[in-house]
């Protein structure tokens, strides 16, 4: 007898997921930029419209690598019964979960080579990485990956069964994301790099949302649980997951209003909290378009730690997309001939110098084999491809 959905929805008691208050302690949040992608408009005569979005998010995407759109095309209400999905995804009993893994349980269990419960299909459950002084992480999440293969909703026994009864919807909000947000960003910017717009779609996104595509472009449902207050302060460091840059082009994270997400301001060098603004999406740049930018975009450091007191003991949910440019796509700006990136110097010939010639899947593997691997320790530079930069907090440097 198979169920219907609302008899899934029962059986796993799917009910909405209750945010707590915005805080009342002033932690002075940086506020990002809003993109309000409502006033995107087509064609010649909204050119006009476009380049005042792009210098919008020019002075954002070249500092902290992170804005807001608001006025996307998804109602919140929508998030919001992903979100009760999501909730109830996450806390299914743990044996449940250990039949649909990412891959190992623990990172240390990983057999060189695997993809890792950071970019696997599945879920990495609490505990796989070891946080500091013995203590494991405290995040549960579950990564969708390929969402817009043909083939996704014809296999829905790779997914738990809450899951399968609502792939088709899940799968729909990251494909518009993927379809439909992400061209109109990169058409954003293709103003700031003064270059034809679906210069950077075309060519570093080729098949890119397709069956062909094997990015690894991924979604992910995700639940911090809080560490109980003794754990938190002595051990962890109020640390929840460390700092890192993304692997992607872009990564789209829901916002809500639990203050954990930290950047690092590119001004001052302190960690700030990111503020939630209610109804909109949080975006990042990743490596990916930091090196296709010639590093002229930034791909910031991000971590998040535990929130301010009176959003202690909360739950914290949120729905992310990891949107990579294709596999074969080569990781620098050479084919675009931007005038921007000429004037400022980022080309093979002046400030590039040291780049190698890489492929998206490079930077994939090489980044990918070593998230999450060690113990939180002191700060550490890494450089791969000639690319000196920051990618992973507290990798210790032997690699
Ligand atoms: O929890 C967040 O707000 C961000 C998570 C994150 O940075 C990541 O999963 O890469
Ligand atoms: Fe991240």
């Amino acid at each position: 007898m198979t169920l219907s959905v609302e008899e899934i929805d029962k059986k796993y008691n799917v009910r909405p997921f209750v945010d707590p208050q915005p805080t009342s302690i002033d932690v002075n949040p940086l506020t990002l930029t809003a993109i309000d992608l409502s006033l995107f408009r087509e064609g010649e005569d909204g050119l006009e419209s476009r380049q005042k979005l792009a210098s919008i998010l020019e002075s954002s995407v070249t500092t902290y690598g992170f804005f807001n759109i608001i006025n996307f095309g998804i109602d919140n209400d929508h998030i919001e019964h992903l979100r009760a999905v999501s909730q109830s995804v996450l806390t299914i009993p743990h044996e449940e979960k250990l039949k649909y893994l990412a891959s190992a349980a623990r990172k240390e269990d990983e057999k060189p080579g695997n993809i890792g419960g950071e970019r696997g299909q599945g879920f990495k459950p609490k505990g796989y990485w070891a946080i500091k002084n013995g203590v494991r992480d405290s995040i549960d999440f579950y990564n969708v990956r390929d969402t817009y293969h043909d083939d996704f909703l014809n296999h829905p026994e790779r997914h738990p069964e809450l899951l399968q009864a609502h792939l088709k919807e899940i799968a729909d909000y990251y494909n518009y994301l993927h379809r439909v947000i992400l061209p109109q960003i990169l058409r954003l910017c293709d103003l700031i790099l003064k270059i034809p717009e679906g210069s950077l779609l075309n060519h570093y996104f080729k098949n890119s949302g397709t069956n062909q595509d094997t990015s690894g472009s991924h979604g992910r449902l995700m639940l911090y649980q809080p560490y109980d207050e003794e754990t938190s302060l002595k051990e962890t460091e109020n640390m929840y997951l460390r700092g890192h840059s993304d692997i992607s082009a872009l990564t789209f994270i829901t916002s809500q209003p639990i203050l954990s997400l930290q950047i690092k301001d590119v001004y001052s060098g302190n960690w700030r909290y990111v503020n939630h603004r209610p109804n909109s999406l949080i975006v990042n740049i990743g490596d990916a378009l930091e090196f296709i930018s010639g590093g002229h975009f930034k791909a910031c450091l991000h971590r998040v730690v535990q929130p301010p007191r009176d959003q202690v003991g909360f739950n914290r949910l949120i729905i992310i997309y990891f949107c990579n440019p294709s596999n074969e796509s080569e990781l620098d700006p050479e084919v675009l001939n931007s005038p921007t990136l000429a004037r400022l110097g980022l080309t093979k010939e002046d400030k590039l110098k040291e780049w190698q010639k890489i492929q998206f899947h490079d930077w994939n593997d090489t980044k990918g084999q070593l998230l999450g691997r060690s113990e939180a320790g002191e700060r550490n530079l890494l450089k791969f491809y000639g690319r000196f930069i920051e990618r992973w907090h507290h990798f210790p440097l032997e690699t």
